[in-house]
């Protein structure tokens, strides 16, 4: 944070000239002069060709973006430079002068007009900037739990802090060899690297060598114009005077009568690096490189609005410091946090003040500071998970703390965890800290491990309750509710309502009031004025209309306000892309695994395919009656024959229990063939059918095709959304 506030404004001017000097090679190669069929031309044969059209060559060169020019004098005597075709030695363009806008963005990007205190200036922030993608870097892996995994699937939690990761995994590297090249360009000029000069040495060369024309050179027959650098003339037809030929690595002086190498010498290693960092900093000479200039160059941009959006969020939250009213060792209710961007943070600190208005005797801190507490009887936690279910920063030592500090008396002992069921290990930390409470001698257990999904208000209150029931302190938290712009949303009118069935599971179809682009797949936000919590509904495409399935929860705010809607009511919600879950087109047979509500995306893909893909349809319920809403859509796509089978699995019927990764084991074969063919299996459902069917899958891939189920997740063979 300190890195990026102290260079925002450095880094933003030099991103912002950048963006515009990227347009300068850009703009250079799309030019007429590049003759591309002349790289296998030897430079001998360009010298003669010169030689007959002019009266004197003085030099020859390749510029930047690889256009050949000449120094001339004419047969008319006028000294002219140009740039000419190899091939005929004609003119073909006037050199081109430098736009007065990239002079001057060339003059700020290098030096912000402020000489060599701007130049040292911009050097020292582009180490900032290096600094800060280093640490980019590493922050990635951290979060997806490992370098393997650096470009294994993002959890999506928020805009700036999604995009932040998604961008930075492909930028980072670019803008790493931006800045280095940057760095060395700077430190270039105030002679801190070792020298650029070239040294030469003189080689032998053979007593009886013969005058022999320029075109009969060996060294120019052997140099091919894509090889060259720069070639210098002899200023007189003394013998002293020498061709000077600068190749892409090395110097060389050619006798202008024998066409002898009179000595060499090769760039040493500072030169080589300099040439290399201005290329590799400008894009000069290569379009697709100053494009992805151009483009990094728009990254940081955003990079520093998400950096500064999240880091702002993130002071929102946890901002108020907490004042503690007692001490460490006279308060009687301790609360430890663990919180790395805040939201856990947001929590204790209503319950820390809840708990102040009905006791003077608590104390609030961070994990990480966990010491004695003298009269403490509760200890309340809560954490939340990070990496692989890792600590989060502010509660990294805890476990090292807990082991070495010993307290006096029995504490009582309440663990809260907030995570998330979108990863793998939900709420792990807490469950760590839990166990390690249960283990040490010093703590026995006042209430069960409670876990908290995606920061619910409602599962918090339900902790609350229990927390209030366990003591005789009757806690009352008033929780702000997250804000939300409605204006934002769209309208849907409800086109249909199926009745509620066994399971309380209905269908509710909606046509979005204006053009939007959606697919099956796709997720439908609905936010309850209750609460303005985020709730997310699996979309099929059914004839232009949003199909969902919905379960109906005995205290489900939204799930309730959605079963009493009636045709032609507008409600507000809006679509969320959710390019990950969407019917892959381009895999020859697909296999679509669901239990429950999870089904509804697939009804959407079984009757939209515009493809000839072979689906294939695995589905849990609890009983015969609970696929009758169902049916309908199955049959269809079994008439339009865009469903090559069905298969069902009911948990509830009389006699035998069946679930879908039963049904799925029985067609192991299948399974495993189309896996082996690049097909592709998607799984919607329940985070515990999604667990079970993985368990299966994996046994089939191992056991049939010899390779763990990870090596088809890695080739994106298999999709998930499960909740
Ligand atoms: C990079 C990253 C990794 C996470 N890993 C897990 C995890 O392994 N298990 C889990 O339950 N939640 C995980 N979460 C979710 C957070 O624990 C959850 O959003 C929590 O409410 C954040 O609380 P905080 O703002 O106090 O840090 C992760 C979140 C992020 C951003």
């Amino acid at each position: 944070m300190i890195l990026a506030v102290s260079s925002a404004i450095f880094i933003f001017l030099a991103t912002v000239t950048g963006i515009i000097l990227a347009f300068e090679p850009i703009s250079n190669q799309i030019k007429p002069y590049a003759i591309t069929s002349a790289s296998n031309l030897s430079l001998a044969e360009t010298i003669e060709t010169l030689q007959n059209e002019y009266n004197e060559v003085v030099t020859l060169k390749k510029d930047e973006n690889d256009f050949v020019i000449a120094s001339v004098i004419t047969k008319e005597g006028r000294s002219n430079r140009f740039y000419i075709n190899p091939f005929t030695g004609k003119k073909i363009g006037d050199i081109i002068k430098k736009a007065s806008i990239f002079e001057f963005a060339t003059n700020l990007h290098r030096s912000l007009f402020l000489k060599s205190t701007g130049r040292f200036l911009v050097g020292l922030f582009s180490f900032f900037l290096f600094l800060i993608a280093i640490t980019g870097i590493k922050l990635i892996i951290k979060r997806q739990g490992g370098f393997k995994r650096f470009f294994s699937k993002v959890v999506k939690e928020e805009f700036a802090q999604y995009y932040h990761v998604i961008i930075g995994r492909y930028a980072l590297i670019p803008l790493v060899i931006i800045t280095i090249s940057g760095i060395y360009l700077s430190l270039e000029k105030f002679d801190v690297l070792p020298s650029n000069k070239i040294t030469h040495t003189k080689t032998q060369i053979s007593e009886n060598s013969k005058k022999i024309a320029v075109k009969d050179f060996k060294i120019f027959n052997a140099t091919l114009l894509n090889e060259f650098k720069h070639l210098e003339f002899p200023f007189s037809d003394d013998e002293e005077d020498y061709f000077v030929l600068k190749l892409e690595n090395k110097e060389l002086y050619i006798n202008q009568y024998s066409g002898d190498i009179i000595s060499k010498g090769d760039f040493p290693l500072p030169l080589l690096a300099s040439n290399l960092s201005l290329k590799l900093h400008t894009g000069q000479g290569n379009f697709l490189w100053a494009i992805l200039l151009l483009l990094t160059c728009f990254a940081i941009l955003f990079f520093m609005y998400s950096g500064f959006a999240m880091t702002l969020k993130r002071k929102k939250r946890s901002s108020s410091k907490m004042q503690n009213i007692s001490d460490k060792d006279t308060a009687e209710y301790i609360i430890l946090v663990g919180s790395e961007t805040g939201h856990t943070q947001r929590f204790a600190k209503q319950f820390f003040e809840a708990m102040c208005l009905k006791t003077t005797s608590v104390f609030i801190d961070q994990l990480n500071n966990y010491t004695s507490y003298k009269r403490a009887k509760h200890l309340i936690v809560f954490t939340a998970t990070y990496g692989e279910g890792e600590a989060p920063s502010n509660a990294k030592n805890f476990e090292t703390l807990l082991d070495v500090i010993k307290q006096n008396q029995t504490i009582q002992y309440s663990v809260v965890g907030f995570g998330s069921l979108m990863y793998p290990n939900f709420c792990k930390y807490a469950i760590i800290v839990d166990a390690l409470l249960q283990k040490n001698k010093s703590f026995m257990p006042n209430l069960p491990l409670f876990k908290i999904n995606n920061q619910s208000l409602e599962a918090f209150k339900t902790w609350l309750g229990q927390w209030n029931d366990s003591t005789s302190l009757n806690l009352k938290i008033q929780l702000n509710k997250p804000t939300i712009n409605r204006k934002k949303l769209s309208n849907f009118e409800v086109i249909s309502h199926t009745e509620i069935n066994v399971d309380d599971t209905f269908i509710l179809q909606l046509r979005p009031q204006f053009i939007q682009k959606f697919q099956s797949g796709d997720l439908l936000a609905f936010y309850p004025e209750d609460d303005n919590v985020e709730r997310l509904y699996s979309i099929g495409r059914v004839e232009d209309n949003i199909l969902l399935s919905i379960k109906r929860h005995e205290f489900g705010v939204c799930s309730r306000q959605l079963s009493q809607l009636t045709q032609k009511t507008m409600i507000k919600a809006k679509i969320r892309r959710n390019l990950d879950f969407h019917f892959p087109t381009y895999a020859k047979e697909v296999v679509m695994i669901a239990n429950g509500t999870g089904i509804a995306p697939f009804l959407g893909m079984i009757n939209d395919k515009s493809n000839d893909v072979k689906a294939h349809l695995f589905w849990g319920g609890r009983t015969h009656d609970s696929l009758e809403i169902y049916s309908k859509f199955i049959d269809k796509a079994f008439n339009k024959k865009t469903l090559s089978s069905f298969h069902v699995a009911y948990s509830q019927e009389e006699g035998k229990k069946v679930y879908v990764q039963d049904v799925i084991q029985e067609n192991a074969d299948m399974i495993a063939r189309i896996l082996n063919t690049d097909g592709v299996v998607m799984i919607c459902g329940s985070i515990a059918m999604q667990n079970r069917v993985l368990e299966v899958l994996n046994d089939i891939t191992t056991e049939k095709l010899k390779q763990p189920l990870s090596t088809f997740e890695n080739n994106e063979q298999i999709k998930m959304d499960c909740y």
